[in-house]
């Protein structure tokens, strides 16, 4: 086996050249001190592989190439136990020595039992050696990075492209001033797309809407099949992906009414198992549950946001084309990309989309402020919000409208989308990507 080891170590050396497009990635965030075993988590295929290879390529420029190594533990001529994991470094020092500082990038790591034991123990008793992992498992992820970790452990968050990756992506270089750039048909033109179809890498990189449906069941397909019922080992499959249509298709998640709706589509599933499923899902990184700002927030309605656009324009009835709903779960992503804290806001007969209590900030999407109606109403809720709540940032994301307005002495902000998600670009500063 240990023969095995050695191979892939010393074919990685000799071959590895990843083409990559880069991320929006800031790697000065990595610590140096104090040292920290570092864990990409996000949902599957948002490219944390890709990511880490990002980070390598980074570290080549500074570190001799001897002292990086990567491996995957989905390899298949890797044994999946243990002694793979103990045999690693004695087989790297044995090969390239053991002078310097040692670079190691375990993928898929939670193939291997007991591997936080492993990392526990190199972390505790070896100065010299630099972990980075990633794995497409809640396992690695901040909320369930085993216990004999914490403290040792700093997660990164990765998600699917924000969209000035996205115009990367596409080859498109955002022009100096957008506004009055003969460039701008066609950046609204792929900001449509984007929204439509999100920020997967694959599926945005895939030629066209057939291939891109494919690879989105699939990875749904997946997420679900692998990522929830096997490791959360659900004993009654049909039952999660009835309770997933139903999120795919409402705004809220109330457990009380999905009992009732689902029981009138002929399955009984009790409040508890749903709320398990909606706790699996997001631990996976699936959907994002959000929570109403009020002290009493038992009498409202979770609202749910997929990790990615394309979800709901593949897999929903009822919001696929529906552009502004669309619309509105591309903000949420980019909002939580951005590490910020978000609810939503509701009163009498109005609703704000969502609330950052720390920025004291409402912001409200709509898609089609063309009509009176409902800019009239978008308006109203946001003034509405501002006199319940006293937070006085009101921000209307628009397709394409620019502007200030004041209305009942709440001055309101209108942000075209474009602008919104190009905000952190623009001003030149990366998302975080740290919870
Ligand atoms: N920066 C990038 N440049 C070019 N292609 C990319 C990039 N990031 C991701 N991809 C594409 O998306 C695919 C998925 O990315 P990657 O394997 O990094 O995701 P992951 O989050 O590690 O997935 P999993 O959770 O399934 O292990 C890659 O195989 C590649 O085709």
């Amino acid at each position: 086996m240990r023969e095995e080891l050695a191979k892939i170590l010393v074919e990685w050396q000799e071959s590895w050249t990843p083409e990559l497009i880069e991320r929006d990635f800031d790697f000065s965030l990595i610590p140096k001190r104090p040292r920290k075993v570092i864990t990409f988590a996000g949902c599957r295929r948002v490219g944390k592989t890709y990511l880490m290879f990002q980070l390598i390529n980074e570290l080549s420029r500074v570190v001799p190439r001897e002292r990086i190594f990567y491996i995957n533990f989905e390899d298949e001529r890797l044994e999946k136990n243990i002694g793979t994991l103990t045999d690693l470094i004695p087989t790297i020092e044995e090969l390239y020595g053991k002078e310097e500082e040692l670079y190691l990038f375990l993928d898929e790591i939670q193939n291997i039992p007991n591997w936080d034991s492993w990392v526990r123990r190199v972390y505790d008793s070896r100065k010299d050696i630099r972990l980075f992992l990633s794995g497409s498992s809640s396992k690695l992820s901040s909320r369930e990075i085993p216990t004999s970790l914490r403290g040792r452990a700093l997660t990164f968050e990765v998600f699917p492209l924000n969209f000035g990756e996205f115009l990367r992506f596409k080859g498109f270089d955002i022009p100096e001033k957008i506004e009055f750039s003969s460039k701008k048909p066609i950046l609204l033109n792929l900001l449509r797309e984007y929204v439509l179809y999100g920020g997967f890498p694959e599926v945005v990189l895939a030629e066209n809407v057939r291939i891109k449906r494919l690879i989105v069941r699939d990875y749904f397909n997946t997420i679900i099949a692998l990522d929830v019922v096997e490791r959360y080992s659900i004993r009654n499959p049909e039952d999660l992906r009835a309770f997933i249509r139903l999120l795919l298709n409402s705004e809220y998640t109330s457990l009380g009414k999905a009992v009732k709706a689902l029981k009138s589509s002929g399955y009984s599933i009790s409040k508890s198992t749903l709320s398990n499923y909606l706790r699996y899902l997001e631990e996976v990184y699936f959907v994002f549950p959000l929570e109403v700002y009020s002290p009493n927030r038992m009498k409202y309605p979770k609202k749910v946001y997929f990790v990615d656009t394309s979800f709901l324009t593949f897999l929903s009835v009822r919001f696929s084309g529906n552009f502004g709903r669309l619309m509105e779960n591309a903000v949420f992503i980019e909002l939580r990309r951005r590490g910020e804290e978000i609810n939503y806001a509701s009163g009498d007969n109005w609703e704000v989309d969502f609330v950052l209590p720390e920025k004291e900030t409402l912001i409200q999407v709509s898609y089609d402020v063309t009509s009176p109606e409902t800019f009239e109403r978008e308006v109203r809720a946001l003034k509405k919000a501002s006199a319940e709540l006293g937070f006085r940032n009101a921000k209307l994301i628009t397709w394409d409208r620019d502007g200030r307005i004041e209305k009942g002495g709440v001055e309101i902000e209108l942000i075209p989308l474009w602008k919104f998600l190009l905000e952190y670009y623009l001003s030149e500063r990366k998302a975080p990507l740290i919870s």
